[in-house]
């Protein structure tokens, strides 16, 4: 660090939800340890505006990004902070993911006020999720569920639940644990039991490409461990087309020095089983963590993803099944 740089101020552009400010703030505190002055400058994305309609008609994950990049490309912003998991599997021209951070839980979290896990639901009780995956995942695993799309911001969700519109509701543990709300969890998934997303839990911190200083001032923050595992998972979503709109879980957990990534997809009207694809490698650096994503995207594929793909592209159409998406 030059004086001249440390002593200038740095600006993240953030959205303006509880979770939103909670990761700037992170981030923020992070950098103040580090010695640099560090302002927020909040902000509404298209993807907090449209809570009517599936994320996956409108636009997909993009539409949470899309302003945060205008601010840093009009220099209003330097930094911009997102949930690694609402970040498109390619940034536009121009721009760099500086670094991931270390992952919270990345696991998927049950949440009801009258049943302690989803084997204690009835027959026909209304769960309430948010994501093609979450939807295809539970619904194999209770075909007799009422699974019923979700949206909104982590309080909305909580919101809705508590005002009985839900007898259940499934969403990140991530978000609830950073924001102190941890003991509303009444069970977590294993990964054997419903796959995470690619990059849940994970933090990433987006720059402009030209900023090498910024880039280099931002590299002590980051965790390899996670940014290789996270690395990994989105190359299985980059692999097949990387999109909201496809129900994909995708997680790499470190088992001693192997990376083991494990991967889903699934058919959202149930039309065929869950395809599931596994391999380990001994990774260390990102291109070895992306071979071993673009690896399981093969055996995917082998099994059958791509076919039941292209049949889902009517599936996104309006009015089609109802099904729910989202970013999340
Ligand atoms: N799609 C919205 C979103 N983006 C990130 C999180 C949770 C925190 C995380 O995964 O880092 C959530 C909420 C959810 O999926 O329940």
């Amino acid at each position: 660090m030059t004086p001249t740089e440390s002593s200038s101020s740095l600006v993240i552009a953030t959205r303006e939800s509880r979770l939103a400010l909670w990761q700037a703030e992170h981030v923020q505190a992070l950098l103040q340890a580090r010695g640099h002055r560090v302002q927020l400058l909040g902000m509404t994305t298209q993807g907090d505006q449209i809570l009517d309609r599936s994320l996956s008609k409108v636009g997909g994950k993009g539409l949470f990004v899309k302003e945060l990049e205008v601010a840093l490309e009009q220099g209003r912003a330097q930094i911009a902070v997102h949930s690694l998991k609402d970040v498109p599997m390619d940034l536009p021209e121009g721009f760099a993911l500086a670094c991931v951070l270390e992952r919270e839980d990345p696991r998927d979290a049950f949440v009801a006020p009258r049943y302690a896990s989803l084997d204690e639901l009835p027959a026909g009780a209304v769960l309430g999720t948010s994501s093609l995956r979450r939807q295809v995942l539970l619904q194999a695993l209770r075909p007799d569920l009422r699974i019923t799309p979700l949206r909104g911001n982590l309080d909305t969700r909580l919101r809705k639940l508590d005002e009985g519109q839900y007898d259940a509701i499934v969403l990140a543990a991530a978000g609830l644990k950073r924001l102190g709300l941890g003991a509303r969890i009444r069970s977590i998934f294993t990964p054997e039991a419903m796959l995470p997303a690619a990059g849940q839990g994970a933090l990433g911190i987006e720059v402009r490409s030209d900023r090498a200083d910024l880039i280099a001032a931002l590299a002590p923050l980051a965790h390899t461990p996670t940014w290789l595992a996270v690395s990994a998972e989105r190359a299985v979503s980059r692999a097949l087309g990387g999109s909201c709109s496809m129900p994909l879980a995708a997680h790499a957990r470190w088992v001693q020095s192997q990376l083991q990534l494990d991967a889903a997809w699934g058919d959202p009207e149930g039309r065929v089983p869950l395809v599931r694809a596994s391999a380990a490698a001994a990774v260390q650096s990102h291109a070895e963590a992306e071979a071993l994503g673009m690896q399981v995207a093969a055996s995917l594929r082998a099994r059958g993803a791509m076919e039941t793909t292209m049949a889902m592209t009517a599936m996104t159409e309006p009015a089609a099944t109802g099904v729910p998406s989202s970013a999340a």
